[in-house]
């Protein structure tokens, strides 16, 4: 089998062209549009590059977008204290802090001072409580979330009994991404540095889901006949003699795609998918605060 590409790059076009739609709606009739803060501390070339795209894409989908960049000398009372402002300010119906922080900032606590409400990355403990409850007004995290709009689209009929093998088990992907598939009543393994026997646990599942952080681990014979995977990865390798890093998956892609029957590719999968998902889940916050009904389909 040769597996048909996923596009990522045209799923979250879509999604980013539904969402205008509906914040322009939302304008007309309430006057007011969504806005999401987004807050970078430090100079990690690679967050520099997301927080650059989220807040063009923020403002490309017709909402406000807030950049506020800090010295990475911050210290963690002052970016506390730009989180607190945030919560307070109505303008902001969504607030992120890119991640990773500097190591003196403990971003946990950084999460847990987000007001629950505008936490649009869906990592405060209020969120990923009410995920693992089924609690349906939890804020979801972006990534797993994009992984779900992706399969949903490969499985019209549902997930029903199917099994599913997360490979990674981080806040961020591995464990809410194991939560969203056991709403969808799929059969859940979540596997890590100490499972054993990684391979034939991969080889069992329907929907491989690889979330680890390491370049192309997961090699073509770890993947079922038919198989639907999922790479989360993103990791630059530099090549001996190139002057540029490449960017690879966790998954050995050409191997992985003689066997599956569908699979994301690197870059241009989940990546694109996950700020996408980052402003439906600002413009969903937005209504809730507002307390107006959010029409997305
Ligand atoms: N507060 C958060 N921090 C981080 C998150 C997050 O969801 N919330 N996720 C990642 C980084 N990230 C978004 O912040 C992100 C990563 C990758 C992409 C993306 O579009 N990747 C492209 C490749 C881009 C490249 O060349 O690097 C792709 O896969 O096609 C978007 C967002 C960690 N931090």
């Amino acid at each position: 089998m040769s597996a048909s590409i996923i596009d990522g790059k045209a799923a979250a076009q879509a999604l980013r062209e539904r969402l205008a739609i509906e914040v322009s709606r939302i304008d007309a009739e309430h006057s007011w549009v969504p806005g999401l803060a987004v807050v970078l501390v430090g100079e990690d070339p690679a967050s520099q590059v997301y927080v650059r795209n989220k807040g063009k894409q923020t403002a490309e989908a017709g909402m406000r977008s807030f950049e506020h960049k800090l010295p990475a000398s911050t210290s963690e009372r002052e970016l506390l204290a730009l989180v607190e402002t945030l919560n307070q300010d109505d303008s902001v119906n969504g607030i992120l802090v890119q991640l990773p922080l500097p190591d003196h900032i403990d971003a946990q606590l950084v999460i847990e001072t987000i007001d629950p409400a505008k936490d649009v990355d869906g990592f405060h403990p209020m969120n990923t409580g009410g995920l693992s409850n089924g609690d349906p007004t939890a804020l979801v995290p972006c990534t797993p979330l994009g992984c779900l709009m992706m399969l949903r689209e490969q499985f019209p009929g549902g997930m029903a009994g199917l099994n599913a093998v997360v490979v990674g088990r981080s806040n961020i992907v591995g464990k809410p991404m194991a939560q969203l598939l056991i709403a969808e009543s799929c059969t859940v393994t979540v596997a890590h540095s100490k499972t054993r026997d990684l391979p034939a646990l991969c080889q069992t599942a329907d929907i491989l889901v690889a979330a680890v952080g390491r370049p192309e681990m997961v090699r073509g014979d770890w993947v079922k006949e038919g198989a639907v995977v999922i790479d989360v990865g993103i990791n630059r390798v530099q090549l001996e003699g190139q002057e540029k890093a490449r960017l690879v998956g966790d998954v050995a892609f050409t191997e992985a795609a003689e066997n599956a029957r569908a699979i994301t590719p690197v870059p241009g999968g989940v990546g694109p998918m996950t700020i996408a998902c980052l402003l439906r889940n600002t413009v969903v916050a937005a209504c809730r605060q507002h307390r107006v009904v959010c029409e997305l389909s």
